[in-house]
């Protein structure tokens, strides 16, 4: 997977090239670029922001810098992009989200500032290419390049060879529509608390239904809109307590 991002602050992306992310890369699994907006000016103040057009706080980012950047950045490899916006105003980018995006040849990522980029660059590409404007959460962060850092991760970690063991993207939260339960490792008792019996009994069946008891009751707890949101056939007869 090639991955493009345009920024203001190409150092903010630094940590790509780091830990998981950067074997994954040093591995040829994935091919980042990172590309300073402001290479796309032509003024000697670098300009990249202008006024809004109908007043208010802020400034908005200029759709012909963004144009001259991104039409450069996507001719620059052939593989077919997605271009993904973050934004607050984005649609919620889910580990569903990852794992559609995880299957694209190419992911071009643009970071807005300040109040966001001019509409018109969204319009204009979204009849060329597929274009998601996704948000990470509830809030407003200063640009897009935080972001960046969480999707990028997100669905790196779900590219085949990535993760060391194929099994932890299979199994850790979401991946089944519900919260991971608690885990534990050794020493058997820390500060007069044991770990669960069921655990180191070696029944399997019997750990298999702990650890599906703990993620139903954790997720009832704390997110019961993935509960209801669950198909009814993947909760089983035993599933229904909760
Ligand atoms: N919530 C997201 S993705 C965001 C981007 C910029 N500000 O907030």
């Amino acid at each position: 997977m090639r991955i493009d991002v345009v920024t203001i602050f190409p150092g903010y992306l630094a940590p790509l090239r780091e830990s998981l992310l950067g074997r994954a890369a040093d591995a040829g699994l994935i091919e980042v670029a990172l590309h300073d907006l402001r290479s796309w000016t032509h003024d000697v103040h670098q300009t990249v922001d202008d006024a809004p057009y109908g007043g208010g706080p802020g400034m908005v980012m200029r759709p012909q810098v963004w144009g001259e950047a991104l039409d450069a950045v996507i001719a620059s490899d052939s593989r077919p992009p997605r271009l993904v916006v973050p934004a607050p105003a984005g649609r919620s980018f889910t580990q569903a989200t990852a794992r559609a995006y995880a299957t694209e040849q190419r992911l071009v990522f643009a970071c807005g500032r300040y109040e966001g980029i001019d509409q018109r660059v969204v319009d204009h590409y979204s009849r060329q290419f597929p274009v998601d404007e996704v948000s990470i959460g509830d809030y407003v962060l200063v640009g897009g390049e935080a972001a960046v850092l969480v999707i990028v991760e997100a669905v790196a970690r779900l590219l085949p060879g990535v993760l060391g063991n194929p099994r932890s993207a299979a199994e850790d939260s979401f991946s089944d529509g519900l919260l991971e339960g608690p885990a534990y490792t050794r020493p058997e008792v820390w500060r007069g608390q044991a770990v669960p019996e069921v655990l180191r009994s070696g029944n399997h069946g019997a750990i298999a239904r702990w650890r599906r008891d703990r993620a139903l009751e954790r997720t009832a707890k704390r997110r019961p809109d993935l509960l209801a949101a669950l198909p009814e056939d993947r909760l089983d007869a035993a599933d229904q307590a909760f």
